[in-house]
């Protein structure tokens, strides 16, 4: 059986990983470098099958290394973490992935999330890159989108910017670092590349993925430079206004992000700061239930 797809001119036959046959079905997305379909394995699992083309700005050694980098944090995930990686098939023009199927993701979720969700996620998250980082590995692209959702539990998945490193104060290029603009800290943001720590760098998306679930929107700027008007308003550290976008967050949540959305990187809260912090720490309570307009009037946001 095949699976064609014009729009992204991707064709998928039945694959075999390990002993197992798996049918590709519908499109469950698609990314800068990849086209990701639900499969039906002959074991009778769903699985989703990430399909990449060779091409020169994402070449083989760089697909291998996204494969290496998250079947070897699969393997020691015992928490689920993150996403598992089943297995992986090489062809001359593509490699394909087979990965544990997550139907939702936060970004899938955005606009429903009560207070006690969003501080689940959020402990699920900094367990999930405490997790990676300690296995010497940064995400490097942590974002709504790549934070998927299984049995209602957060798991981490698309190491294709991923780096495994050294030493924690290993650098590497800005350009090899740069994930999705919104969720990039100020130092991957600059225009002339410079070294950059990766790991402060996912604590940066962290606190993005934080600020945009408490208030169940997309909202935040669209990228950390001084030259973006809401991001240079934070970083003045202004009081906050009816339009600012940050302006309902409430107290323990924003005491936090000024922490982990810090400019200076010897300032940034670290992911063992962020675990101690009385946000974390301290459990959210459901919303009171209060009938009739003031209930009503509240909209999408998370109610505090
Ligand atoms: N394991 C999975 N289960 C279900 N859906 C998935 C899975 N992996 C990926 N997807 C879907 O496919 C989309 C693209 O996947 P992915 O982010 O891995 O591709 P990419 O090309 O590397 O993307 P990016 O542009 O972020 O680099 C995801 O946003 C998600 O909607």
């Amino acid at each position: 059986m095949e699976n064609k797809n014009v729009n992204f001119d991707v064709t998928l036959d039945v694959i075999t990983v390990g002993k197992i046959k798996y049918t590709p079905e519908d499109r469950l997305g698609c990314g800068a470098f990849g086209t990701v379909f639900k499969g039906r394995g002959s074991d009778k699992t769903t699985v989703a099958i990430k399909h990449q083309y060779i091409r020169p700005d994402n070449n083989r050694a760089q697909i291998l290394e996204e494969y290496r980098i998250h079947k070897d944090m699969s393997e020691v995930d015992k928490a689920g973490f993150v996403v598992k990686m089943i297995g992986m098939l090489k062809n001359p023009k593509s490699i394909i992935m087979v990965l544990e199927f997550a139907p939702e993701s936060l970004h899938t979720i955005l606009g429903k999330l009560t207070p006690v969700q969003v501080q689940k996620y959020f402990r699920q998250l900094i367990n999930g890159v405490e997790f990676i980082h300690s296995n010497h590995v940064a995400h490097c692209d942590l974002s709504l989108k790549n934070l998927l959702l299984s049995d209602g539990n957060l798991k981490i998945a698309d190491f294709g910017r991923a780096k495994r490193l050294i030493s924690e104060d290993q650098e590497f290029p800005s350009t090899d670092c740069r994930g999705t603009p919104k969720f990039c800290a100020p130092e991957v943001c600059v225009r002339e590349p410079v070294l950059v720590k990766p790991f402060p760098l996912d604590v940066w998306s962290c606190g993005v993925v934080l600020m945009q679930l408490t208030q169940n929107s997309e909202d935040s700027w669209r990228e950390a430079r001084v030259q973006v008007q809401e991001y240079d308003k934070w970083v003045a550290k202004k009081k906050s206004t009816g339009s600012d976008f940050w302006y309902n967050i409430p107290p323990a949540v924003m005491n936090l992000l000024r922490k982990i959305l810090e400019a200076d990187i010897s300032k940034r809260a670290t992911i063992i700061e962020i675990k101690n912090s009385p946000y974390f720490k301290k459990d959210e309570k459901e919303p009171i239930k209060r009938s009739g307009a003031a209930t009503r009037s509240s909209g999408k946001r998370a109610r505090y």
